[in-house]
């Protein structure tokens, strides 16, 4: 899969409850905003790129590209993300990364996009160790064809919420990002600001 054909969606457009309400993606990573640092990490494997946010909207559109606030109201989840993603988007994929995971993968796309290739899947979603040696599926970390757009508009549409889902009715396949090498803590994700604080000091 070429990089142009996948555009790269930051999800940063959560509540931010466990970080006491803030705007997670605008909070500083080494003295960038948190979202900003993943857009950058995104951009090189990607051909577009876009930000779903629903709070400070001119704080995020100076980054330089489109910005996107959900469609569905309430704050109803990533997968509104993915919703204004596909909605959004003009290419055969799109790839969602969530915003305050700042060590993600500098191969997710290439890896990802492989693996639906070669398995001719429609989602192609990444899994990781976590703290407890256990791998589990990072499914805000999916790569899915622009087409499934109609699937979930119905879906998010019908009330549905839960990613894993939602995917369970497409042909998915899961990617691990566990080979010698990689890096353990990629998937580490700050929820509260002591956390953030701990992955700056990596
Ligand atoms: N578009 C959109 N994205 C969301 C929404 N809720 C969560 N996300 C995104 O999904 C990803 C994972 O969410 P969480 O880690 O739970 O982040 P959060 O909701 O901002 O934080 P908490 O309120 O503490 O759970 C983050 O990238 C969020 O920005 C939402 O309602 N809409
Ligand atoms: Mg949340």
């Amino acid at each position: 899969m070429h990089r142009e054909e996948v555009t790269g969606v930051v999800l940063a457009g959560g509540r931010g409850s466990r970080m006491g309400g803030v705007d997670k993606g605008l909070q500083n990573f080494n003295g960038v905003p948190l979202a900003l640092h993943t857009l950058l990490r995104l951009q090189v494997q990607v051909g577009e790129a876009m930000v779903n946010a629903n709070r400070n909207l001119a704080a995020y559109e100076s980054f330089g590209v489109p910005v996107w606030p959900d469609a569905l109201p309430d704050f109803a989840g990533p997968l509104a993300g993915f919703l204004a993603g596909l909605e959004q988007s003009q290419t055969e994929w799109v790839v969602t990364v969530p915003c305050d995971t700042p060590m993600f993968p500098a191969d997710l796309v290439e890896r990802l996009g492989e693996a639906a290739e070669r398995e001719d899947a429609e989602i192609a979603m990444a899994s990781a160790k976590e703290a407890d040696g256990q791998l589990r599926t990072q499914p805000v970390f999916c790569l899915l064809r622009r087409d499934l757009l109609e699937s979930l508009v119905q879906f998010t549409h019908g009330g549905g919420r839960k990613i894993d889902a939602w995917t369970a009715q497409h042909r998915t396949v899961v990617v691990p990002f566990d080979r010698p090498g990689d890096d353990p803590q990629a998937f580490f994700n700050a929820n509260t600001l002591a956390e953030l604080r701990q992955l700056e000091r990596r």
